[in-house]
């Protein structure tokens, strides 16, 4: 089983104030020692509150970049864009003077979007300061599906680029990925999850192979710094 710690809340309020402390104490330390600090999150219906949060926090936003886990290969103004949801809930109030890299471009296909999303990623310092991720039903993070056509060599580690596209049948619409070695690199790793229904997913993924048929659980492997899961109950 992958090094993790856990930290559980009474309701997605608490969670939301407890990881945007968190987050937010993680930035200004790297703003702090290296002048400038990086964040990739998830999009979904589980952050919002915790972006509304981490939006109002008085850091030095105007030397923090926000990218994204992952996305859809839909235009920003779709109601299915994590940009949109990031725009909306995050790069609000403090927030507002943050530098945001979204991975969607009007590319022909996704895969020619993936490779100028890792063009438009190239400038970031690496490794991410921060990286929240989520996860769904069926155990996938980022866009790490269980379904992907190349699942096996998208979670593999090595070096490669930034973005990855993605075709899975469950997802709906192609994607866009942050790789693994990117997101397992992090300095901070969270993973944001609400419910019990999570909670037991989460567990069964961990009790698994890490691999194609779990990918949270290959991820949480991979990563380079003990992940941190953040878990509350629903509202
Ligand atoms: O498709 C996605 O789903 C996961 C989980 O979303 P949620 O709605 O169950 O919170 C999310 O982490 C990922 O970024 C998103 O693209």
């Amino acid at each position: 089983m992958a090094d993790h710690a856990w930290h559980e809340f009474p309701s997605p309020s608490d969670l939301a104030g407890a990881l945007s402390d968190a987050v937010a104490r993680q930035l200004q330390a790297a703003v702090e020692e290296r002048g400038s600090a990086t964040i990739a999150v998830s999009g979904g219906r589980t952050p919002a509150l915790f972006f509304d949060r981490l939006s109002s926090h008085g850091i030095a936003w105007d030397k923090i970049t926000v990218t994204l886990v992952d996305e859809r290969f839909v235009p920003n103004d779709s109601p299915r864009s994590n940009a949109r949801l990031v725009a909306q809930h995050l790069l609000q109030n403090e927030a507002a003077r943050a530098d945001f890299i979204g991975l969607y471009n009007s590319a022909e296909n996704v895969e020619d979007a993936a490779e100028e999303a890792s063009a438009a990623l190239a400038r970031l310092a690496w490794p991410l300061d921060v990286v929240v991720l989520g996860m769904g039903a069926d155990r996938h993070t980022a866009s790490f599906f269980p379904d992907a056509a190349d699942i096996e060599a998208l979670l593999l580690p090595g070096e490669g680029p930034s973005v990855l596209p993605v075709h899975a049948l469950s997802a709906g619409e192609p994607r866009l990925t942050l790789s693994m070695q990117r997101i397992a690199g992090a300095r901070f790793l969270a993973l944001h999850i609400e419910g019990d229904d999570k909670k037991d997913t989460l567990e069964a993924a961990l009790a698994a192979t890490p691999g194609p048929a779990s990918p949270i659980g290959a991820v949480l492997k991979a990563a380079k710094n003990t992940a941190q899961i953040y878990w509350a109950p629903k509202r």
